[in-house]
């Protein structure tokens, strides 16, 4: 009982309390993804290797969904950022080929086909033979991860170290290409300056001013934007370790999921 209300309490202070979203953690390595993930789900402080692989944690309680998706920042993990949210063609391809295996398995190809249809289906006739049952069962479960993945992305939160200045043009860069991306269109974005803590962090202007968003930024507190076609965008300054700053931010957001 105390671990259900300690859960409603944090979802609730995030705003996310009755809400079922998917949201992608990004940004450059070592901006703090993974530690503010871990924040959110165990409230502890943990020292992460970079991620290597993508991570999802999914809190559900009841009617509360949150699903955050940390997909590593180093240079190859971002060149699948844009994977994760446009897998829609390889899916298709996936499950045509899964259902080609099993209509070809059940004879449905050789039974009830004419030759030139049989023809289109020869790929599939050559799946068969060199698939085992495994091979099958890890398609599946891969196409299943990959429909979890297409599900339209309610939100982006962008991380960025606000102590590593030398990086803020490399971080720009990665983020102008996320706004630009015809498939995020219209998803809010929270960006979050971390580590703030470190003294001669860099301040709020200043981050606004490098990351080229001075005059984007659709303003804190509510703002109904619904009928402007205006993307919410805005920065907040925050600290994971100290457990400060993400809060108002995850309660900007909220109202726009
Ligand atoms: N001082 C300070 N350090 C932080 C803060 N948040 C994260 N860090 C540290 O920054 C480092 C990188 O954090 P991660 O969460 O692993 O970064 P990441 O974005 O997941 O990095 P990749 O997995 O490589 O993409 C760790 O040493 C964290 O302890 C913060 O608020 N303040
Ligand atoms: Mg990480």
């Amino acid at each position: 009982m105390f671990l259900l209300d300690w859960f409603y309490g944090v979802l609730a202070s995030l705003g996310l309390w009755q809400k079922e979203a998917k949201i992608l953690f990004l940004g450059l390595d070592n901006s703090g993804k993974t530690t503010l993930l871990f924040m959110l789900k165990d409230e502890r402080l943990v020292q992460h290797q970079p991620t290597q692989y993508p991570t999802s944690e999914e809190l559900s309680i009841g009617n509360i969904k949150f699903k955050a998706f940390d997909l590593g920042g180093h240079q190859i993990a971002r060149r699948v950022w844009k994977d994760y949210y446009a897998k829609l063609i390889s899916l298709c391809l996936q499950v045509a080929i899964i259902f080609g295996y099993l209509s070809s398995s059940f004879g449905f190809v050789e039974l009830s086909l004419d030759c030139n249809t049989k023809f289109l289906f020869l790929p599939c006739l050559v799946v068969r033979t060199s698939w085992n049952l495994d091979m099958l069962t890890e398609q599946v479960l891969t196409m299943f991860d990959w429909i979890a993945f297409i599900i339209p992305v309610d939100a982006v939160v962008y991380l960025v170290d606000a102590y590593d200045k030398e990086r803020f043009a490399e971080s720009k860069q990665e983020l102008d290409a996320l706004l630009a991306d015809e498939a995020l269109a219209n998803v809010p974005f929270l960006v979050l300056g971390n580590k703030i803590d470190i003294p001669y962090a860099a301040s709020e202007e200043e981050l606004r001013y490098y990351l080229g968003l001075a005059n984007f930024t659709t303003g804190k507190g509510k703002v109904n934007l619904e009928d402007s076609n205006v993307r919410p965008l805005e920065v907040f300054m925050c600290s994971i370790v100290r457990k400060m700053g993400y809060g108002e931010g995850f309660r900007w957001l909220s109202q726009y999921i």
